[in-house]
């Protein structure tokens, strides 16, 4: 379990990068902010593109940052976004997200309130490795 404060920690940096997100057909702004089970914070918001389908989420784009700095085992994720509620993730995220097996998911609202989720309740009879065998 995440501690409080690395959680709050955790937000802050989500907020940050939400801000920075690049979002001028949606105008919907995601931040993300993952714990690498080393301690160092990767983030990722959503990036558009005028062709629509290319436009990549927050979370796998901080999957992915943390991936390509060599960070493959992590202990939380954080999720900020516009939504009046929790934002929630969308499906292709939580296809990656189980490849990596993050094992807490955080959504928060914008009065950063937040509730946490397993892998297991967000996407349950996962298609993984195991189901290749
Ligand atoms: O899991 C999700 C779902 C949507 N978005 C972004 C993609 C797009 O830029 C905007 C509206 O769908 O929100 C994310 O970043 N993460
Ligand atoms: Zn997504």
């Amino acid at each position: 379990m995440t501690d409080e404060t690395t959680i709050a920690r955790l937000i802050r940096a989500a907020r940050d990068v939400q801000g920075r997100a690049y979002a001028p057909y949606s105008h919907f702004r995601v931040g993300a902010a993952l714990l690498g089970e080393d301690g160092t914070v990767y983030t990722g918001c959503n990036v558009e593109n005028a062709s629509y389908g290319l436009t990549i989420c927050a979370e796998r784009n901080a999957i992915f940052h943390a991936v390509a700095c060599g960070c493959r085992r992590f202990a939380a994720l954080v999720i900020t976004g516009d939504s009046k509620d929790l934002t929630a993730p969308c499906g292709a995220c939580r296809q990656v997200m189980a490849e990596f097996a993050i094992p807490e998911i955080i959504l928060a609202r914008p009065d950063d309130s937040y509730e946490t989720f397993t892998l297991q309740q967000l996407l349950p009879l996962t298609f993984d490795e195991s189901s290749m065998a």
